[in-house]
């Protein structure tokens, strides 16, 4: 069965919710592993969970960047293994390297907390593959630093290279390009602002968020039987 590992920082707040998903509801291992550990062996994907790392102080993700567990995690990425980070998750992987860009404060300077549609801009990569054909989801977001920024070659370069994953409908926080989620070059690591793991039982309201997941379980177990 896939194994999961969960990084959980000081102050990471969606690190339960993430394993209650990946356990609970997809019905894979899921372990929460501390951001003081330094290896990921024997784990077939991580997801850097949502929250306020180290307080968000200096910038959000900028000190977790720095924890004993992200060389593993960088090491993990670099070997071609998947790598999703979910909102702060999504700003420790930029502040890695391990993502282009950066997030910065919403343009209202607001935190912002509601549900947004978005579009899927990208079908074919090991974290969209579930859902289709279907073009629209809606999946809750909650940040204070979550309009992304990159410059223009970047943006050009994440075109080209269809990077782009997730692109919100309405842009709520002044993200370039309405970018929402994209992945690096080798399209292993994916790193999103909305949460997935809030909506992946009708109980939350939506099970929008399951695809990601479903996807990465089926590419994995494509690899494992190939
Ligand atoms: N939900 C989150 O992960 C929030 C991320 C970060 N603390 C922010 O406010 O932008």
């Amino acid at each position: 069965m896939m194994k999961f590992a969960v990084p959980v920082f000081p102050g990471s707040n969606c690190d339960h919710d993430m394993v209650n998903a990946l356990r609970d509801i997809l019905h894979v291992t899921a372990d929460l592993i501390p951001a003081t550990a330094t290896s990921l062996a024997g784990y077939d994907a991580v997801v850097l969970p949502g929250g306020f790392s180290y307080g968000d102080y200096l910038r959000s993700g900028a000190i977790a960047r720095f924890a004993p567990i992200m060389p593993a995690v960088i090491a993990f990425a670099n070997a071609g293994k998947p790598v999703i980070g979910i909102c702060n998750g999504f700003q420790v992987l930029t502040e890695a390297g391990l993502l282009p860009g950066a997030l910065q404060a919403n343009r209202s300077a607001r935190f912002i907390c509601q549900d947004s549609p978005l579009r899927i801009a990208n079908h074919e990569t090991i974290f969209t593959t579930a859902y289709g054909s279907t073009d629209q989801i809606s999946l809750p977001i909650a940040h204070g630093e979550g309009n992304y920024y990159c410059d223009e070659a970047t943006l050009a370069q994440l075109r080209a290279n269809h990077q782009i994953i997730f692109e919100y409908v309405e842009n709520p926080n002044g993200s370039t390009a309405n970018i929402a989620g994209i992945t690096n070059e080798a399209g292993n690591v994916l790193g999103m602002m909305p949460h997935p793991e809030r909506a992946v039982e009708m109980i939350l309201g939506s099970t929008d968020g399951l695809g990601i997941f479903q996807s990465v379980i089926a590419s994995q177990e494509e690899v494992t039987h190939a």
